[in-house]
């Protein structure tokens, strides 16, 4: 039987009056790449916001690895303004931080690429390597030794020698080419040692041929450390190589999910996606 890794029941996320992300529930198996596609706007980020501990979701249940890891239900003012589904259905808060979910085995990167741009291509690996081994400000502050700065620092530089980066481990970060960038962020959540994978929006700003390159490199860090994926892409291309399943949103309700074929076909994508998609690449 697959294992569940990620898990979201009923997730609704509600802005004021803007109900961004409405009954959301999906499942991420382990070893599988799995897309969120949608239309802009469609809530796709708010349900990674949701996930990665940014939000926390005004309804609904996250687990991961098998374990409730975010929960909540309408409370306060929300009671009485809540426009989602299923209110009720839920009953304790559960909130992690973003540094706790990081911890438990997730790891994302941004529509908008979040590097320390003025550090180093190493530093930026370091830091990465330093969050996933913090447990504490005590183990942070006094407790990290020469020898595991040392050892953080080979492996820094190891996993920069796979991604093909080691040749630019003291350049600026910033100063490198936006498609070395998405690498670069990419080995960063690499460096964290996660189980899932979110990608948002990985190949954003890139042409056929980076994107093209890029596909070949998600498959290769899939395989290479056994990972989960769960990603964003508007690049249908990329999704429709890259997926072994895909869910769509649309105005944040779930309207389909299936394989890529699947979703190809469906007439409701086709109407509220991919019609709209292949006007703008056009
Ligand atoms: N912090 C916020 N406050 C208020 N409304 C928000 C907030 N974040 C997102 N929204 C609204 O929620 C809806 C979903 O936005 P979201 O960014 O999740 O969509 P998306 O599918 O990721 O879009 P895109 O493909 O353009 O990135 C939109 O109507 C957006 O304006």
């Amino acid at each position: 039987m697959s294992e569940s890794i990620l898990n979201l029941e009923h997730v609704t996320m509600q802005f004021g009056g803007v109900v961004a992300v409405n009954d959301l529930s999906l499942e991420v198996n382990k070893g599988e790449i799995v897309a969120l596609i949608g239309p802009n706007g469609a809530g796709k980020t708010t349900a990674f916001n949701c996930i990665t501990g940014v939000y926390e979701p005004t309804n609904g249940r996250i687990s991961f690895l098998g374990q409730p890891m975010v929960e909540n239900f309408p409370q306060g003012k929300m009671k009485k303004t809540y426009q989602g589904e299923n209110q009720g259905m839920f009953t304790h808060k559960l909130a992690p931080t973003p540094d706790q979910i990081t911890h438990m085995g997730m790891a994302r990167t941004f529509q908008n690429i979040r590097l320390f741009s003025s550090l180093s291509v190493l530093d930026n690996v370091l830091i990465a390597k330093h969050m996933r081994a913090k447990h504490n400000v005590f183990s942070s502050t006094f407790r990290l030794s020469r020898r595991e700065e040392a050892r953080m620092r080979r492996e820094a530089i190891a996993l920069l020698e796979e991604q093909n980066l080691d040749h630019l481990q003291d350049e600026v970060a910033g100063s490198l080419p936006y498609g070395l960038q998405r690498r670069l962020e990419i080995a960063r959540a690499l460096a964290t040692e996660p189980k899932l994978l979110l990608l948002d929006e990985p190949a954003a700003g890139m042409n056929p041929q980076e994107t093209h390159e890029l596909t070949d490199f998600i498959r290769q860090i899939h395989t290479r450390y056994d990972l989960t994926i769960l990603l964003i892409e508007h690049h249908m291309d990329l999704v429709m190589r890259i997926s072994d399943r895909i869910y769509v949103l649309d105005f944040g309700k779930l309207i389909a999910q299936g394989t890529p074929e699947e979703i190809q076909n469906n007439p409701r994508v086709i109407e509220a996606y991919l019609g709209v998609a292949d006007d703008a690449e056009n």
